[in-house]
């Protein structure tokens, strides 16, 4: 996602500082002390221009939200939805995935979402692939016991090599669909791609799973790549 340059953006994030949180490391353990309620954070990555955190905000007040977005026009038009759509619990950073065990205490987070991340088709970026396993050790030490991780894309190749990384990194699956928007079973909020691509006709594949059983991934992973 890219957009044009919005000049209005930086002032924009500036002037709202009790939605966007400009100094997130002063925060790391004590991102509750951000939300009107003590209660478990679900934490999107790559949330683009925030369809979907606010609508899981509208949808679960009984959760707080925090979305990482790296670029500044975008996350933006997320802090203008969410100021629209007036909810109280979600919390907005400028920031890379990258950054995340420098912002989060270990354990803080209950659920990580990755909706329609960058795939990077060719190899020689697979480090930047948001589900890489040197990711996935990051999410491990930022998530609860037990902490959730949910990932939904429409490309196959970057789902297969997710699953390879999952299975490196010994998680353990707890939903799975390759054809999401059939499967009725599963409760869904739609993100802004994943409009985009169902109306074209393309798939959507969804997992969850959870770090439970945990350990260091091993070697063989790099195969995969
Ligand atoms: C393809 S868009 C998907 C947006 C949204 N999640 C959706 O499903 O509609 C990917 C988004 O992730 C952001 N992004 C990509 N790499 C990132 C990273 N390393 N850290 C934070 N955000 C990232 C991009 O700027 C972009 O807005």
């Amino acid at each position: 996602m890219r957009l044009r340059h919005i000049p209005e953006a930086e002032e924009g994030l500036a002037a709202n500082p009790h939605i966007v949180v400009t100094h997130p490391k002063n925060y790391k353990g004590k991102f509750q002390k951000r939300f009107k309620k003590n209660q478990p954070i679900h934490l999107e990555i790559g949330m683009g221009k925030g369809q979907f955190i606010v609508e899981m905000a509208k949808a679960h007040p009984e959760l707080n939200f925090i979305g990482v977005e790296m670029q500044t026009g975008v996350i933006y038009r997320a802090l203008e939805k969410v100021l629209e759509e007036g909810v109280e619990n979600v919390q907005l950073i400028n920031t890379k995935a990258q950054m995340i065990t420098d912002l989060f205490a270990e354990g803080e987070i209950d659920h990580i979402y990755l909706n329609f991340s960058d795939p990077w088709s060719k190899k020689r970026y697979a480090v930047r692939r948001l589900t890489h396993f040197n990711f996935l050790e990051s999410y491990h030490q930022v998530l609860k016991d037990k902490g959730l991780l949910s990932f939904k894309t429409d490309n196959r190749k970057f789902f297969e090599f997710s699953i390879q990384m999952f299975n490196a990194a010994h998680m353990t699956i707890r939903e799975l669909s390759l054809n999401l928007h059939q499967d009725l079973e599963i409760k869904n909020i739609q993100t802004e791609y994943e409009e985009k691509f169902s109306k074209q006709g393309k798939r959507i594949y969804y997992t969850q799973l959870s770090f439970d059983f945990f350990q260091a991934v091993d070697e063989t992973a790099l195969d995969y790549i």
